[in-house]
């Protein structure tokens, strides 16, 4: 039994895994450069085929991050009765290993920050005021960086107009967090086992549309590859190399469910680093609560309302209905399977003769 002092949860109760090795490392993460002409194009081809990307020559100044970072840092490291004054998060403020309602335990502490509009809310009061500052001005960086990909991703999917997926999530009433975590490092672990790591964060998938993920140096952000080759639905974790000078977008499940499928959202996971502290800043970005999600028209064919040749493979809800779910369900659930419609068997096409066409 392995029992840290001070932790109001012990560490028996989170998830060990293996720990990452060398040869974990993916080396083909798909970078797009949001500067140059054919990013549109990359990103979509990104976020279909992995569900994510690393956003570089981004044009978010360094000084937007390290503020917000250094003050991230400053508050993990306060006292823990000051921090555990902030808590918990239910559903906003501090969490320390419990992870939502549901039972779900990682080898972090985090603030859950919600924003309204393009600052934070004053229904998760930030713990000092320089970190709201540095957080406002964190938040205003990332909604420009959500704006920009969302345009990008519906110009690549040729959907018009372009602000078509951009508008939800900079929308007066849209449903957007910060979440600021912090994963300590387990020297005991390493001591006593040396080839296992505490879960961080459990694999999942994003809820919402977008995610704009930043971390420190620090390896631990792990993604699940999809082989649509193979017959067996076993993730194949891949590390993600950490890059603080870039960002990874990552695809949430109602960009999936908008896209009829087209893009992913992929599942990810943080498998934390026994020697050294990581640290991560995430926007979500999510509609408003009464938001439709339901395949853009344009990606339908005629039965379902649009142009193209596609059915709508889900059932349409609003946000609302999916977050409400979404908060009910364990960290690892398949959140869009009761949204999965059947697909109807493929109509046989009567075999028309050349000959025979077009009739006389
Ligand atoms: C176990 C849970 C934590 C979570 C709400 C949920 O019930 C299922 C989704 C989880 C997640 C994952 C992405 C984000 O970190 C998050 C804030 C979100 O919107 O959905 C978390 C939720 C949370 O930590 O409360
Ligand atoms: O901390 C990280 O790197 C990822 C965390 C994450 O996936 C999340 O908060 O949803
Ligand atoms: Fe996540």
């Amino acid at each position: 039994m392995v029992v840290l002092a001070k932790s109001p949860a012990p560490l028996e109760q989170i998830p060990l895994v293996r720990s990452p090795e060398p040869g974990d490392y993916f080396a083909g993460v798909p970078a797009v450069d949001l500067s140059a002409p054919g990013a549109a194009r990359d990103a979509v081809r990104a976020c279909e085929r992995y569900g994510f990307f690393k956003a570089v020559n981004h044009g978010v100044h360094d000084g937007v991050v390290s503020r917000l970072e250094a003050e991230a840092v400053r508050f993990f490291a306060s006292p823990q009765a000051e921090k555990d004054a902030r808590g918990p998060a239910s559903p906003f403020g501090y969490g320390n290993k419990r992870i939502g309602r549901n039972g779900d335990m990682g080898w972090l502490e985090y603030l859950l920050l919600a924003i309204d509009g393009a600052a934070l809310s004053d229904a998760s009061p930030a713990p000092s005021s320089s970190l709201r500052d540095a957080a406002n001005e964190y938040v205003g960086a990332m909604r420009g960086m959500a704006r920009t990909v969302l345009e990008m991703v519906a110009e690549g999917l040729g959907v018009s107009p372009r602000g078509v997926l951009a508008d939800m999530v900079t929308d007066a009433a849209s449903d957007q967090l910060l979440r600021l975590n912090h994963y300590p490092p387990c020297p005991l672990l390493q001591s006593l086992m040396p080839n296992c790591s505490p879960t961080g964060f459990g694999a999942h998938t994003d809820p919402q549309i977008i995610s704009i993920l930043h971390s420190n140096g620090t390896s631990g952000l792990q993604v699940a590859l999809h082989n649509d080759a193979a017959d067996d639905d076993a993730p194949h974790w891949v590390s993600v190399p950490p890059d603080p000078s870039s960002f990874l977008v990552i695809v949430g499940d109602s960009l999936q469910v908008m896209t009829n499928g087209r893009l992913r959202s992929v599942r990810h996971r943080v498998v934390a680093n026994t020697l050294k502290s990581r640290v991560s800043m995430i926007y979500f970005g999510g509609p408003p609560l009464e938001q439709r999600i339901a395949p853009l028209r344009q990606l339908l064919g005629a039965a379902g309302g649009g142009d193209g040749e596609e059915q709508s493979r889900y059932e349409a809800f609003t946000w609302g209905q999916y977050k409400k779910a979404a908060y009910l369900s364990r960290l690892g659930d398949d959140r869009l399977a009761p949204f999965h419609r059947q697909q109807p068997p493929p109509v046989a096409m009567p075999q028309v003769q050349s000959s025979s066409y077009p009739p006389p």
